[in-house]
C-alpha cells in the first residue's frame, strides 16, 4: 500500500471551528482531497453576497469584466481583499478552514450563472506555459449562495463526482500533490443551468502571498 501524500487541509474530525462559526465536514474523497463542507455560511450572508454583487454586475455590464469566453459563460466580478465587514469575516474563515493566510488568496469571486450557462471543464491552476506559474494556484474552495432549481452540479469527470448546490456548503480541494497525476484528476466543471440560475463565491489560494 502506498501511503498519502500530506495535504494542506489539515482538520481532522468532523467539524472545523473557525473564529465565529463552526463548519462540519460532511463528505471527503481522500485523493486528490475533495471535501463537501456544510454550514460555511448562513442564509443571511449568501443572501448579502448575492446582493452587494448583484449591484456590481449590473453596472459593469458594458465594461470590459462582463466575461464572453467560451469555457465560462456565467458572469462575475471579484471583491477586493477585505472590501467591507462582511467580506472579512468571511475571507477569516476561508482562511481557517483552507488553512492558509488570506494574503495568498486573489479575492472572493462571485459567478452567476443563468439557464444553459455552465463552466466547462477546467483545472484551476495554470498550466506551465503561463507566466503566472511561478505564484500558482493551489486550493479552492466554491462555496454555494443559492439552491438551484435543476443542473448547475460542480462535476470531477475524471473521479465519476459531482455535487449538488445547496445554499451555504462549500467544496474545497487541492492540486498541490508532488504526483502530477493527482493534480489532474481535479478537472472540474460547472454544469448547465437547467432552471432557475446559480450563485458561486469562489477563493483560489496561490502558493505565496501577491
Ligand atoms: O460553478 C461551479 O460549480 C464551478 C466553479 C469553478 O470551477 C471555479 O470557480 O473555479
Ligand atoms: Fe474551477
Amino acid at each position: 500500500m502506498d501511503s498519502k501524500e500530506a495535504t494542506i487541509f489539515n482538520h481532522l474530525g468532523n467539524s472545523i471551528k473557525t473564529e465565529d462559526r463552526e463548519i462540519s465536514i460532511l463528505v471527503k474523497y481522500e485523493e486528490p482531497l475533495i471535501v463537501l463542507l456544510g454550514n460555511v455560511l448562513s442564509d443571511e450572508e449568501c443572501e448579502k453576497l448575492i446582493l452587494l454583487s448583484k449591484d456590481k454586475m449590473n453596472r459593469s455590464k458594458i465594461g470590459v469584466s462582463r466575461v464572453v469566453n467560451e469555457i465560462r459563460t456565467s458572469s462575475s466580478m471579484f471583491f477586493q481583499e477585505r472590501e467591507n465587514d462582511l467580506i472579512m469575516k468571511i475571507e477569516n474563515r476561508i482562511s481557517s478552514i483552507m488553512n492558509i493566510p488570506i494574503e495568498h488568496g486573489e479575492g472572493i469571486q462571485i459567478l452567476n450563472y443563468t439557464p444553459g450557462q455552465e463552466y466547462k471543464a477546467h483545472f484551476d491552476f495554470f498550466s506551465s506555459k503561463e507566466k503566472v506559474i511561478k505564484n500558482n494556484r493551489i486550493s479552492t474552495i466554491i462555496i454555494y449562495l443559492n439552491n438551484v432549481e435543476s443542473g448547475g452540479e460542480t462535476v470531477f469527470p475524471e473521479l465519476n463526482l459531482s455535487f449538488s448546490p445547496k445554499k451555504g456548503t462549500a467544496v474545497y480541494f487541492e492540486y498541490f500533490y508532488n504526483d502530477k497525476k493527482k493534480n489532474e484528476q481535479t478537472l472540474h466543471a460547472g454544469a448547465p443551468i437547467v432552471a432557475g440560475e446559480k450563485w458561486v463565491a469562489t477563493q483560489w489560494m496561490r502558493r505565496q502571498k501577491r
